[in-house]
């Protein structure tokens, strides 16, 4: 079995819907995938969150969260202010090592960026180190994102962690100049592949189309690799 965590340079970068097309590929494979989600924020109990997409998107059925708290906020922060138990690292790690018995891949999606607090003095550092997995980062794909990018990958690199990749979240029709730049500057500065890139638009697509193309978004043999563990 192998477990693969999925940080980002922030939210809302397409980790999920990264997640869930790596999910897509790796069934396409032949795998089996399970998606653990270690901490959910600005969803009610009943409410779809992150996993749902990946679901919807994906068709994966194993899906495994660990907590969640009403408001959209940093998890330390929203379990404080819900005054809720935050999650503890054995929690996570026992859910992933559940989820990776039974299955080939397990894909752990963090919230926010890499540092942010699934609880106090917990991050998706610890996560991964605990957890001893890989790890992809999923950028912007614009301005802005090399600073960010390789803010992430240097907090990565600085705890001994292995960077599988960098996916691109959202990679427009009409690339502008800085997108097309970037591309080629990512692995030049951070010194990791840029694996793939989702396509705008493919939260948008119906699971028939968005598992019929995922595969096309990432390279072939590092998606093999990666898998492989
Ligand atoms: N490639 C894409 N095509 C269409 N919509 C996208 C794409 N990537 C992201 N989005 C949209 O942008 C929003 C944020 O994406 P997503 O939920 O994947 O971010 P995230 O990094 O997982 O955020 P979080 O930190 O909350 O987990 C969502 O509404 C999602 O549908
Ligand atoms: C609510 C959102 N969708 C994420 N789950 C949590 C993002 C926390 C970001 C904290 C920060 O970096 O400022
Ligand atoms: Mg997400």
């Amino acid at each position: 079995m192998t477990v693969v965590v999925v940080t980002g340079t922030s939210t809302d970068v397409g980790k999920t819907v990264a997640t869930a097309a790596l999910a897509a590929t790796a069934v396409d494979a032949g795998l089996t995938v399970a998606v653990c989600k270690p901490v959910q924020t600005g969803m009610g109990a009943d409410e779809p969150g992150d996993l749902a997409e990946v679901g919807r998107l994906a068709g994966v059925t194993s899906l495994v969260e660990c907590a969640r708290y009403p408001e959209p906020l940093a998890p330390e922060t929203a379990a404080t202010r819900a005054g809720m138990p935050m999650v503890a690292l054995d929690d996570i790690t026992a859910a992933v090592a559940d989820a990776a018995a039974r299955h080939d891949l397990v894909l752990v999606e963090g919230a926010g960026g890499v540092l942010v607090r699934l609880a106090t003095d917990l991050t998706m550092l610890d996560v991964a180190t605990a957890l001893d997995a890989p790890v992809v980062v999923v950028a912007d794909g614009g301005l802005g994102t090399l600073n960010h990018t390789e803010l992430t990958v240097d907090a990565l690199r600085g705890r001994g962690l292995t960077t599988a990749g960098i996916v691109i979240g959202s990679w427009p029709a009409e690339p502008d100049l800085a997108t097309r730049c970037n591309r080629d500057d990512l692995p030049r500065l951070t010194g990791v592949t840029v694996a793939g890139a989702v396509p705008a638009g493919a939260g948008a697509m119906t699971r028939p189309e968005f598992c019929s193309q995922a595969p096309s978004w990432f390279d072939t043999e590092w998606v093999t690799g990666l898998v492989s563990g």
